[in-house]
This record gives structure tokens, sequence and C-alpha cells, in this order.
């Protein structure tokens, strides 16, 4: 877990968000997260994890609220400017491309490094994730499902992010591999990065988050450490139902 108190590097504020202008998804929502520092997003389906997730990295439009990373007001840098800004972002999805290899992947990762420094992540990379370097020349369609999370989270790693976002790494893969995802997520997060992370699966978020943050109609419903949304009876009863005891519904044997 993350050591003593350090300042927030981002700083959402009354964040309004959604598809549509006059129908917005997320109605308002603040939040913080701190370098070392996992906040895991966490709610019932539909609450507004993911669009909350993709406007912070400027891939839904946001019409309300401001967005801080550390001192630069990033709230309208588009999404292809976000890399360069200091944020990484994994989307749920299509995070990979499978007709590439797995190096071909973190180079374009790594796209707006030089040489010297492109070698040197794609090294730090391969360190990070063993299984990576071992794959290096295969396709991402030959990867299992936490080997292409593994590799999504590589490449979003390549700019060096101060900020990571993750929509839902635990999505589709099996309790083992959950947990796999999850060790790198901790020590991505103890290397220094602030993470903020969208989960469907409440146990397992929890276990490696510092905090949680409890969406519901796209509003904060609940904030709190760890360990005191894991403990708190009203918590699990309101919002964590059905979820808390189990993996999420959707979730399939993939690795
Ligand atoms: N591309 C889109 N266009 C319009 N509406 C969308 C789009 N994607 C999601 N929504 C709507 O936004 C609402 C919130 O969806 P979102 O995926 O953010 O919720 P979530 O909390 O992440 O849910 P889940 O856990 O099921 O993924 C839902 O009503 C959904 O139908």
């Amino acid at each position: 877990m993350s050591g003593g108190p350090t300042s927030p590097l981002l700083r959402a504020e009354a964040v309004v968000a959604g598809y549509v202008a006059d129908l917005p998804i997320v109605h308002g929502v603040s939040l913080q997260v701190s370098p070392g520092e996992i906040l895991v997003v966490l709610g019932p389906n539909g609450a507004g994890k993911s669009t909350l997730v993709k406007s912070l990295a400027g891939v839904v439009p946001k019409f309300g609220g401001r967005v801080m990373l550390g001192e630069a007001d990033i709230t309208a840098v588009p999404v292809h400017r976000l890399a360069a800004a200091g944020v990484g972002f994994v989307p749920q999805t299509a995070n990979v491309f499978t007709s590439l290899t797995v190096e071909e992947n973190l180079r374009i990762g790594g796209y707006l490094l030089r040489g010297g420094e492109l070698a040197q992540r794609l090294d730090e990379a391969y360190a990070r994730f063993p299984d990576l370097a071992r794959l290096r020349r295969h396709a991402g369609h030959a990867l299992s499902g936490g080997q292409r999370q593994m590799l999504a989270m590589g490449r979003a790693l390549m700019t060096a992010p101060r900020l990571l976002l993750l929509d839902e790494p635990s999505a589709g893969l099996s309790p083992l591999m959950v947990s796999e995802v999850f060790k790198q997520v901790r020590q991505i997060a103890d290397s220094g990065i602030a993470v903020l992370m969208v989960e469907q699966n409440v146990k397992a978020g929890l276990r490696i988050a510092d905090r949680g943050l409890i969406l519901v109609s796209g509003r904060a419903a609940h904030e709190g450490s760890a360990p005191a949304l894991q403990s708190d009876p009203q918590v699990a009863e309101l919002y964590l139902g059905r979820h808390a005891h189990a993996a999420a519904p959707a979730a399939k044997e993939q690795a």
C-alpha cells in the first residue's frame, strides 16, 4: 500500500459528462488520486463508471467541471495529447492491435519517444512483464486474455505516465488471471504512478485499492478507504450487494 500522505496528482472537480449534451451520464463527480495510490471506482451496472473514466481520458466529452493533473488544467486536452501530458489510458476493449506483434504494440505505445528512450522503455516493459518478453514476436491475437491485458498496460506505460486510467482490467478474465493482473496494477502504483481503476469485481478491486468511490446513477454515493468500504455493512448491502460475493456475472474464462 502507499506510504505517507502526498498531495493529489489528479483532481477532478464536479465533472459532468456523457454522450449527448442534454443527457449527461456523469452528474458532477469529484475525485482525487495521489501518486502511488489506487482509487477504484465501483457501482452497479450502468452507473456511469466507464463513462467517467472515458471522460477523464478525453474520449467522452465533458460538459462541465474541471480536471487538473498536478498544476496543469487538462479539462480540454484532447485524447491524442493526453499521453504527452502524462496520462495513460487502457480501454476495456480493443486495447491492443491483434494483428501486430507484442513488440510492435509496445513500439506504437512509445511513438512519442526517441530511439534510446524507446529502447529503454521496451526493456522496462519486458522487465515488468516477463511474459511479454517471451512472447515479443507473437501476434496480439495469439495471447491469452490476461496476457493481452498486460500488453495493453505495457503499451500505456511506454510514455511513462504519471496517471494510469484503467477501464475494468479484469473483464473476461479467470479469477487466477484477475489476481495476476491486479498484482501488476499494485506494483505499477507502488512505483509512484497514480492509478484510477473502474471495476465490477468489488472484492478483488477493494483488496488491491487504497480507496474506493461508489458511483450510483452517475453520482458519487460513497467514498472511503478500501478497508472501511469492505467492512461497512451499509455500503455492502446498498451498493455492492450481489457483486460483493461474486465476480462480475459476465466474466468468463479466457486465460
Ligand atoms: N456510446 C454510448 N452512447 C450512448 N450511451 C452510452 C454509450 N455507452 C454507454 N452509454 C450509456 O451510459 C450509461 C452508463 O454506462 P457505463 O458503461 O458508463 O456504465 P458502467 O457503470 O460502466 O456499467 P457497466 O458496469 O455495465 O460497464 C448507460 O445507460 C449506457 O447505456
